[in-house]
C-alpha cells in the first residue's frame, strides 16, 4: 500500500504530531509505504513529493508549522499559476498513476476540505484530518491547533493586564478565527478579558464605551478580547486584503483598531490596540493538541486501513469517530448564541457588547 500525505491551508500547531502519526501507524500496522506531498496540493501540481519513514518523522511531535509546507492558495480546480484554470486532472493523474497511491490523507482546514472531497468525487481514495486553529469546522467538536491559539491569547492578555493596570488603560487584544469566534471566546475567558466581541453577536460601541468608562471611574482598567471577524452592529467585517486569486479571497484584521478610534474620544483613559496576528499560528503545540493530533493521525491510518474512504476524521464526546467529507465541505462552525460559555461570561458580568431593546445590558 502507497499512501500520500498532505497539509493545507493555514499551518498550526499539531500538524507534524498528526504527519507523524499517520506515518507510524502506517508502516507499523500496514507495512505502508509514504509520501509527503510537498506544499499542500501545490505539491501535486508541481510534483514536489519526499519519502517518509521512522527516521523523517522522528524529533516532530512537539514542532510547530509543517515539515512539508503548506499553502493557503492553491486549489487545483482554479489554479493561480495557471491563471485559474483548473488543472485537477494533472494532479489527479499524477497522485495515482504516476506515484501510484492507492490513498491520500489530507490535513486542512475547511477550504482544503472542499478541494478533499472534490478529487474524492473524481475517485481519489482521500481521508480527511481537521486542522486549524480557528475551530471553525463542522462536525467536529474540536479542531487541533485551537487549544495552542487560545493558550496564546490567554498569556498575551495575562501580559496586557498587568501593563492595563499599571497606567489604567484600556487595552484591546485582536484575535485570529476568521468568521468564528473561538479563539476570542476561549482565549478571552481564559485570559479574564472584560470584554469579549465575537463575530456571531455583532456589538454596540456604544455599550463598550459605557463599560470602559465605568470600570474607568472604578477600577480604572479594562481588558478587551476582540475576534477579527467581529463588528459593531451597523458595521462590515474589516477587511486587511482582498487576495484577488482565491476562492476564500477575505484576509481580515484591523478591527481593533477601528474599536480603539471609536472608544478614544469617548474616554479619559488611553486606549492601546494589540494585533496577535501570526504569534497565535506559529510555535510547539500544547500537550493538549499533540495528544489530540496523534489520535487524530492514528484515527486517520484506521480509516485507510479499513478502506473508508472519503471521510473525515471527527472528534465526538471522548472519542475519534469520522463523517463524510461531503458533511464538512463549504461549512463553517460558529459559536451557537446559546453556547454554555456566552451564558457563563454573561452570569460573571463579562461584557459581549450587548444591548437588548436599545438597552445596555
Ligand atoms: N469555499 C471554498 N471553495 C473552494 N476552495 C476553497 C474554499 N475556501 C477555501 N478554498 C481554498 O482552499 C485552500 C485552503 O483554504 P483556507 O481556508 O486558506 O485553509 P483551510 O484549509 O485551513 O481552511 C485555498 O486554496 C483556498 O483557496
Ligand atoms: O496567513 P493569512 O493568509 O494572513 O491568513 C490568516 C487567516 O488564517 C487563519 O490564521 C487560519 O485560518 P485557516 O485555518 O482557515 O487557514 C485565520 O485565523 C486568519 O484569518
Ligand atoms: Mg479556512
Amino acid at each position: 500500500m502507497h499512501i500520500g500525505i498532505l497539509t493545507g491551508g493555514g499551518d498550526c500547531p499539531g500538524l507534524n504530531a498528526v504527519i507523524r502519526a499517520v506515518t507510524l501507524a502506517l508502516i507499523n500496522e500496514c507495512g505502508a509505504r509514504v509520501t509527503g506531498i510537498e506544499r499542500g496540493f501545490l505539491g501535486l501540481i508541481t510534483r514536489n513529493v519526499q519519502p517518509l519513514d521512522a527516521r523523517s518523522v522522528e524529533g516532530i511531535l512537539a514542532q510547530g508549522g509543517t515539515v512539508l509546507g503548506t499553502h493557503n492558495r492553491c486549489d487545483p480546480f482554479h489554479y493561480f499559476g495557471a491563471g485559474g484554470a483548473d488543472v485537477s486532472a494533472q494532479a489527479l493523474a499524477y497522485a495515482r498513476d504516476e506515484l501510484g497511491l492507492d490513498g491520500l490523507v489530507v490535513i486542512g482546514g475547511d477550504g482544503t476540505m472542499v478541494i478533499a472531497h472534490r478529487f474524492a468525487e473524481l475517485g481519489l481514495p482521500v481521508v480527511g484530518v481537521p486542522k486549524t486553529i480557528d475551530n471553525d469546522l463542522a462536525c467536529t467538536e474540536r479542531t487541533f491547533g485551537f487549544d495552542s491559539a487560545v493558550a496564546v491569547v490567554a498569556e498575551a492578555l495575562d501580559r496586557l493586564e498587568t501593563t492595563a493596570r499599571s497606567h489604567r488603560r484600556v487595552m484591546i487584544a485582536e484575535t485570529m478565527g476568521r468568521y468564528a469566534g473561538w479563539i476570542a471566546l476561549e482565549g478571552g475567558m481564559a485570559g479574564g478579558a472584560d470584554v469579549i466581541l465575537l463575530p456571531e453577536v455583532p456589538f454596540d460601541v456604544d455599550e463598550v464605551a459605557r463599560v470602559c468608562a465605568e470600570r474607568e471611574a472604578r477600577d480604572g482598567y479594562t481588558l478587551i478580547c476582540i475576534a477579527e471577524g467581529a463588528h459593531a452592529r451597523d458595521q462590515g467585517l474589516t477587511v486587511r486584503a482582498t487576495l484577488a486569486d482565491s476562492p476564500d479571497p477575505l484576509r481580515l484584521g484591523g478591527v481593533g483598531q477601528w474599536l480603539q478610534h471609536q472608544l478614544q474620544p469617548r474616554l479619559q483613559s488611553e486606549v492601546r490596540t494589540t494585533l496577535l496576528g501570526h504569534i497565535q499560528r506559529g510555535g510547539s503545540p500544547t500537550p493538549y493538541d499533540r495528544v489530540l493530533s496523534t489520535r487524530f493521525g492514528y484515527h486517520a491510518a484506521q480509516l485507510i486501513r479499513r478502506g473508508q474512504f472519503g471521510r473525515m476524521v471527527t472528534l465526538e464526546g471522548e472519542h475519534c469517530a469520522s463523517v463524510p467529507l461531503q458533511a464538512v465541505a463549504g461549512q463553517t462552525r460558529t459559536v451557537p448564541l446559546d453556547h454554555p460559555l456566552l451564558n457563563a461570561a454573561r452570569g460573571l458580568g463579562i461584557s459581549l457588547g450587548e444591548t437588548q431593546g436599545g438597552v445596555s445590558v
